[in-house]
């Protein structure tokens, strides 16, 4: 006879196993929210106006050569990580799925669409870089630079389609911040120019401008960036190199402080920072993703996400040591800075 002890959550050890492999599989999760948006299952269901069942599924991804076992299993899963809901309901045999608050990112080509960024974080261009994520802590230097022989701004400038993916998935990242910056922050208030410094193809600044056409927008960031930026009317696009010279504006918005100050016009001239804040204690449900997006800058471009403190320090060193911190309801916080 065969007597099954049941599995005791609250045991430690048992914990730590399910925590090993939830983490050992994590990647697995990305590969199935890529699989998701290449079969376009959020846009299929979007397409019926309401929740569906599998075969309504794939009947929309049309394949002759389906493998239906392997799409419903697909579903468990996504079901199973609250990427799309699954509806039983007794009228109907089959379960129906339905979008939510997080597959609705999926569907593409709609104005808060985060599948430019789905796709570009779960690219090989974007991975394979992690695989020396080992050597890029041992010896310093960024892991895409030991995995491409090239620092990625050069590999991007070199590849328009990369250039292209990486543009268009940083600016479906700010497109979705933006709500919550433009409705805590009150740019009205600022006169005269406002540049944003690494804009990418200029979505924040052209939102910024066009709520507040009193302003001049210009958007600068590197020449091979600016060449693929659509014309926004109030935007000027300039191309250049932030480590050699920025052009003068009255206010900036900027991720790296340190030439901005020469440019600064007016003395009452301020320095808006829309970036991350880490806050290592996990208590804030972006926590996760703030870290996740210092790992990637610290293996892809080597750049890094900073803690209140760390911001502080760079700010004054920049030369200013006044500054306001406004939390709005993004992963993004405003940091408002001052010389005086
Ligand atoms: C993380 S992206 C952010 C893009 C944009 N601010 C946004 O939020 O969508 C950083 C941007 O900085 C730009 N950048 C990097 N190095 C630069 C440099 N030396 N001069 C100008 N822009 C630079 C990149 O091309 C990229 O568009």
């Amino acid at each position: 006879m065969t007597t099954i002890s049941p599995i005791k959550e609250n045991d430690a050890v048992i914990q730590g196993q399910a925590r090993f492999f939830d983490n050992l599989f994590s990647g697995i999760s990305s590969a199935a929210l890529r699989c998701a948006l290449e079969l376009n299952i959020a846009g299929i269901i979007k397409g019926h106006d309401g929740p569906i069942t599998l075969s309504q599924i794939a009947q929309g991804i049309s394949s002759p050569t389906l493998n239906v076992e392997g799409l419903s299993r697909l579903m468990r899963m996504l079901v199973l990580k609250q990427i799309f809901d699954e509806l039983r309901q007794p009228e109907h045999e089959e379960p129906l799925y339905a979008l939510n608050q997080c597959s609705k990112f999926l569907v593409q080509d709609t104005r808060d669409t985060l599948a430019p960024i789905a796709r570009f974080i779960t690219d090989p261009l974007h991975f394979s870089p992690f695989y020396n994520l080992n050597q890029c802590i041992e010896e310093g230097g960024t892991a895409a630079l030991k995995t491409y022989g090239v620092e990625v701004w050069d590999l991007f400038s070199r590849n328009p389609q990369a250039n292209k993916s990486f543009n268009d998935s940083m600016a479906s990242l700010t497109r979705i911040s933006m709500d919550a910056v433009m409705s805590c922050y009150d740019f009205g208030s600022m006169e005269g120019t406002l540049l944003d410094v690494g804009g990418g193809v200029g979505v924040a600044i052209s939102e910024i401008v066009n709520t507040y056409p009193h302003l001049k927008g210009i958007n600068f960031d590197m020449p091979h960036v600016i060449s693929s930026a659509p014309s926004y009317e109030g935007v000027t696009h300039v191309g250049g190199d932030m480590f050699t010279t920025i052009p003068h504006a009255d206010s900036f918005m900027i991720k790296v402080l340190v030439n901005c100050r020469e440019s600064i016009t007016k003395r009452n001239g301020k320095v808006i920072i829309v970036d991350i804040i880490v806050n290592p204690r996990g208590d804030d449900v972006f926590d996760e993703t703030r870290i996740n997006m210092d790992m990637m800058m610290l293996c892809f471009d080597g750049g890094k996400e900073r803690t209140e403190v760390e911001w502080k320090r760079i700010l004054e060193e920049a030369g200013f040591p006044y500054y306001n911190v406004i939390k709005i309801p993004t992963f993004v916080s405003i940091i408002e800075a001052y010389m005086e």
